[in-house]
């Protein structure tokens, strides 16, 4: 019987074999993209890979081993496609119109819109972002700010996109998906939620508490402290504060930022209510503009690929391919399409650098759908 040491012996001449002839195949597979570039002829070619793996499977006796040489290819040909599309980026058959890059964002003089009223956090996040004196202005919802966007009345909106206790407004990646706008920054600022009402009311007075979904949610051991105050959501904790303001009756109250208190003449009677003292949101900064900041380092990008085993892993495969760091990634249902998801994929880069550039020729040609939604 061979010993361990002969074995491996015999195995490390299989693997120089097996590194000799992928060396070769991706020479070939490069010589094929050149063609490519040449030619206009797509990388993927679905048609010519199932025939592949069909035959080289065929091949194989058990089904461990179909199963095994399946997958085997399919990795090898991922890597081969990825080289013919960095030759394609390298030629400068990018696709589709890129983004232009600018030095700073034109926001001198601009007009920033918001959603909610006076005194809501997403203006703390607009005057943090633009600066106090900005001209800004608000409307009721997420909806109009982004239609505001679209239509020009506003050159940019802050909207928030993902909360530190609460999670992602899952609201805001669906508009992204509806509006043609581009995200072009961002801004992270402290939410801190008091309980206010009426001056002069007491606790025992309090029956409704109005505010936002999410701002309900992020205080909610407060609020399960007082389970008889029913919980009323509204679009915004500082129209929260006004609507408690308007009708004047002391059995309501709003959960809202001590700043929409002060601007709306009530009085806190609980300050930093929320389950987590280090609560913060992030903003994201909107227009119609296709352009992104050239030292950007941040990218978001709405994928849709086949709803079959694999198709995410794929997907992902271009960013790890080209090195790329994922941050973050968030799902939301495809309208129409039950039990289907369309990906919200944030990675680290610059729609100038090479690895980007690949990484995105390489999507664009695979997914079902690609949109860069900004670099920032
Ligand atoms: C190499 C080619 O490009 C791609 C990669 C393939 C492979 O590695 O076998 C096959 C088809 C294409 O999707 C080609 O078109 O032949």
């Amino acid at each position: 019987m061979s010993t361990l040491e002969e074995l491996r012996e015999q195995m490390d001449e299989v693997d120089d074999q097996i590194a000799k002839l992928y060396r070769e195949r991706m020479h070939l597979c490069d010589e094929i993209g050149a063609y490519k570039v040449r030619s206009g002829v797509k990388v993927l070619d679905r048609q010519r890979e199932r025939e592949k793996l069909q035959h080289v499977t065929g091949q194989m006796e058990d089904e461990f081993c179909k199963k095994g040489v399946r997958e085997l290819f399919e990795q090898l040909m991922s890597m081969g496609r990825k080289l013919q599309y960095q030759r394609l980026v390298e030629a400068g058959a990018l696709g589709r119109l890129p983004f232009i890059g600018v030095d700073s964002l034109d926001a001198e003089g601009a007009r920033v819109v918001f959603p909610g009223t006076e005194g809501a956090y997403s203006q703390a996040a607009t005057e943090h972002y633009f600066g106090k004196n900005c001209n800004s202005f608000y409307v009721k919802t997420f909806r109009e700010a982004m239609e505001a966007i679209e239509e020009g009345s506003a050159d940019f909106a802050v909207l928030p996109i993902e909360n530190s206790t609460a999670g992602a407004v899952d609201e805001m990646y669906d508009l992204l998906v509806e509006f043609e706008n581009y995200i072009v920054g961002e801004t992270v600022i402290p939410i801190q939620n008091t309980l206010s009402a009426l001056p002069g009311t007491k606790f025992d007075e309090i029956e409704r508490v109005y505010s936002k979904g999410v701002a309900l949610m992020q205080a909610s051991r407060f609020l399960e402290e007082h389970g008889d105050w029913q919980q009323i959501s509204v679009a915004n904790t500082a129209i929260a504060a006004k609507k408690v303001r308007d009708e004047q009756d002391k059995s309501q109250a709003a959960v809202c930022s001590a700043y929409a208190a002060e601007v709306h003449g009530l009085e806190v009677l609980a300050d930093n209510i929320n389950d987590e003292s280090g609560n913060c949101t992030r903003f994201i900064v909107v227009t119609n503009q296709k352009i992104f900041l050239k030292d950007a380092s941040k990218i978001s990008l709405c994928v849709e690929h086949s709803h079959e085993s694999g198709s995410l892993y794929h997907m992902l495969s271009h960013f790890i391919y080209n090195d790329l760091n994922m941050t973050k990634i968030e799902s939301r249902p495809i309208e129409g399409r039950n039990w289907e998801y369309r990906f919200f994929i944030d990675i680290e880069g610059n729609l100038a650098d090479a690895a980007v550039k690949n990484a995105i020729r390489g999507l664009r040609e695979e997914a079902r759908s690609l949109r860069i939604l900004g670099n920032y």
